[in-house]
């Protein structure tokens, strides 16, 4: 469904370069469901923003459902939904209006907007809100609007970025349920950026970028399985992460580590060595409580970035055991 070949884009103001994406290559199936992880600016938007033809490669080729998006950028956006970051739903227009728009701006017949409006809106539990302004709307119900308007058209591809930002669990739940209930019943193929490691972890294959390059792509299982095992997490003082960093890559040769300011320190645990607490026994200072738990998503990312993903992360993982106390 989408073809990706060295794809590079360069953004340019006042004498200097950005590169935003660089040379990245990748194919997605047709029903698939790829996430796109990574950090702020690692270049997931401007991906999407050329898949969805808002913005040309710089160089590269990308093809959608095997139109070439620089060549047929009006057929490739027939093929197309897009949910943005941005609420982009016009709020003096009622629920109805907004659906019947887009509909119209994506030629389909009278009979047919209504019955994919009433379907859809029925499906997003907002048809009898349909006459309503959706400036009275709040921000769960603009989202499953905005989902239940991208899917009018029936895209072949559905792409989402960002789609449930600063929304509750619940919103987030229903409005994956309707996404996944759209692929079922015509086959679409969702390519999703996201911050939430959970929704990335639901999907078939997960392209990890950073700093505009496509570091690693696989399921979220084989993944993880990079990461080794299982992982430790301390807790101890600030002071005493860096003799404790050191420890590590003297004795151990683990460089993998992630620290934050609070005095948490995390590192996958050597497969072969003596065990966590053989380990923890000889770390210097003091360890005030250990967790091991399985590698996340969030682990990969650090792993093959060095950097911290876990940005709004409700719970940790559910595979881990802890142990408090002395050690
Ligand atoms: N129009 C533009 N002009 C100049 N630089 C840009 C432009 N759009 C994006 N960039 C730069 O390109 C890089 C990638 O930005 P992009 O928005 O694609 O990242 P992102 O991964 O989507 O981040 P976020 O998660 O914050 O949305 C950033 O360094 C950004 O500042």
């Amino acid at each position: 469904m989408i073809e990706i070949r060295q794809l590079s884009k360069i953004f340019s103001s006042s004498g200097s370069q950005r590169v935003a994406v660089n040379k990245i290559d990748l194919s997605i199936g047709k029903g698939e469901f790829f996430a796109l992880l990574g950090p702020n600016g690692a270049g997931k938007t401007t991906t999407i923003s050329i898949l969805s033809t808002i913005l040309k490669p710089t160089s590269g080729e990308v093809k959608v459902d095997g139109l070439n998006v620089v060549d047929s950028p009006h057929l490739v956006r027939q093929k197309i939904g897009i949910i943005f970051q941005d609420p982009s739903l016009d709020d003096r227009l009622s629920a109805l209006e907004n659906m019947e728009f887009h509909g119209r701006l994506y030629g389909l017949s009278r009979p047919q907007r209504m019955v994919q409006s009433e379907a859809l809106l029925k499906m997003v539990d907002l048809w009898e809100r349909r006459q309503d302004l959706v400036r009275t709307f709040s921000g769960g119900m603009r989202r499953r609007l905005e989902i239940a308007r991208g899917l009018m058209h029936h895209p072949k591809l559905l792409i989402l970025d960002e789609p449930t930002i600063g929304l509750d669990p619940k919103t987030r739940r229903t409005i994956w349920e309707y996404i996944h209930l759209s692929r079922k019943q015509w086959g679409m193929t969702v390519f999703l950026t996201t911050h939430y490691l959970e929704e990335a972890d639901s999907a078939d294959r997960v392209g990890v970028m950073d700093e505009g390059r496509l570091v690693a792509v696989d399921t979220p299982e084989k993944l993880k399985k990079m990461v080794g095992p299982e992982v430790i997490v301390l807790q101890t003082d600030p002071d005493n992460l860096e003799p404790i960093q050191n420890y590590l890559e003297k004795f151990f040769g683990i460089v993998d580590c992630h620290v934050d300011s609070e005095g948490e320190i995390s590192f996958p645990l050597p497969i072969g060595e003596e065990g966590a607490i053989g380990i923890i026994r000889k770390l210097p200072g003091t360890i005030r409580a250990m967790t091991i738990r399985k590698p996340d998503l969030d682990d990969v990312f650090i792993q093959m970035t060095g950097k911290n993903m876990a940005l709004n992360q409700e719970t940790a993982s559910p595979f881990h055991r802890v142990y408090r106390g002395k050690l």
